[in-house]
């Protein structure tokens, strides 16, 4: 009987992770009637935090609030709280910035006015319920505000020349002339999740990187990373750290309120058990939309491969397209979405079919 864990990424766009292990699964039960399934969906700070906890933590409880979303209008999400535990005894609040100031939250991109306040919103409501830890996930956002939003909606002030406070969103980080942090709300343990590493600002910035995906032009970079470094100047914030430029700056934002920055696949992988879950396993099916030169380090396959060797388990990747430049030598097998369904489109359009053969394709390879 063999025994596999399902511990892929969400497919960015186009399936859940839940919905991506349960059709691999399926895939894998059609080739091999026997074997049993642990499903741990995994995420890394970035869409799909949230309900990697629900998922994993037994007695998770989704809190419903409604906050400014990202496309400026009000948006009905949810926080989860995590029973109170000995570390924790008002329970633990998992929130991720995806669910709230997300980009895939949007019809149209809003590169200067969507912000970040959602976020700090849905924080400052955990805050209430009286959580006593805060788990929160960044990546996958919409903006580049570094973090204004959320902090503003923990109190922070962010003023113009005039003392009057600046527009949200990108628009106005380049007219902050002071901030004022006195009614900032006092920050309980928080450790944050970050998808990402890279630094505030310069060339692996925020701006640099991760604005044009968000809509911001390349003549407009130059502008929104000086905006960001000025910004960090009057924070006093080292915008160098690893991870501050996450989530359009939110990283950074996050250090200020006395955070502390974790990789997070990692991070998620301990908090959901995912090592206990592999200890015993034969087979661990991971798995992300896109497999390239960037899947190194800290991206959640390449973590899974790393787990599964050390537990003494096969190690399979499916991805919706795996490109040349990817390594793919961490894996006893692979298969790519888009191969299985002949062209990218198709893979893209029925995610969970292709899923479904990719695991019965692997099941088929060991
Ligand atoms: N079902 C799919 N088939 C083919 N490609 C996919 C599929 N789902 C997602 N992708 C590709 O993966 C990209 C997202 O990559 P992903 O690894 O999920 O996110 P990230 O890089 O932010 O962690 C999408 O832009 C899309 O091109
Ligand atoms: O939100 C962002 O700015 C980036 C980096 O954190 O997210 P993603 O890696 O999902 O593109």
């Amino acid at each position: 009987m063999t025994r596999v864990v399902l511990a892929p990424d969400s497919f960015k766009g186009t399936i859940t992770a839940a919905d991506a292990a349960a059709s691999l699964a399926a895939g894998w039960a059609s080739v091999d009637p026997s074997a049993t399934f642990v499903h741990r969906p995994m995420a890394d700070g970035g869409e799909g935090t949230v309900a990697a906890f629900a998922a994993a933590v037994p007695g998770a409880r989704r809190m419903p609030v409604v906050v400014d979303g990202p496309a400026g209008v009000p948006l009905e999400t949810s926080w989860l709280l995590l029973p109170p535990s000995a570390g924790s005894p008002g329970g633990t609040g998992v929130i991720d910035l995806a669910s709230t100031s997300g980009i895939e939250l949007l019809d149209d991109l809003r590169p200067w006015d969507a912000d970040t306040t959602g976020f700090g919103q849905a924080i400052a409501a955990a805050l209430d319920h009286g959580v006593t830890r805060l788990v929160v996930g960044i990546g996958s956002s919409a903006s580049t505000d570094g973090g204004t939003g959320m902090l503003s909606a923990l109190g922070a002030r962010f003023l113009d020349a005039s003392g009057e406070p600046v527009a949200r969103g990108a628009r106005g980080v380049a007219d902050i002339a002071s901030v004022d942090l006195s009614a900032l709300r006092t920050a309980p343990q928080v450790r944050v999740l970050t998808d990402v590493t890279n630094p505030l600002v310069g060339p692996r910035g925020a701006a640099v990187v991760f604005g044009p995906q968000k809509g911001l032009d390349a003549s407009e970079l130059p502008d929104v990373d000086a905006g960001l470094a000025r910004l960090a100047d009057l924070l006093g914030l080292d915008a160098a750290l690893p991870g501050t430029g996450a989530a359009g700056g939110t990283g950074g934002a996050l250090v200020v309120w006395g955070a502390a920055l974790a990789p997070g696949a990692a991070e998620v992988a301990e908090l959901i058990g995912l090592a206990d879950a592999i200890s015993d396993a034969d087979i661990v099916i991971t798995g992300e939309g896109s497999y390239d030169g960037q899947s190194g380090d800290g991206k959640v396959p390449s973590f899974i491969a790393g787990l599964a060797a050390s537990a003494g388990a096969v190690a399979l990747l499916a991805a919706g397209r795996i490109t040349a430049d990817s390594d793919v030598s961490l894996f006893a097998a692979s298969a790519s979405l888009t191969d299985i369904a002949g062209s990218s489109d198709a893979a893209l359009a029925e995610p969970a079919r292709w899923l479904r053969e990719a695991g019965a394709l692997l099941a088929s390879s060991v």
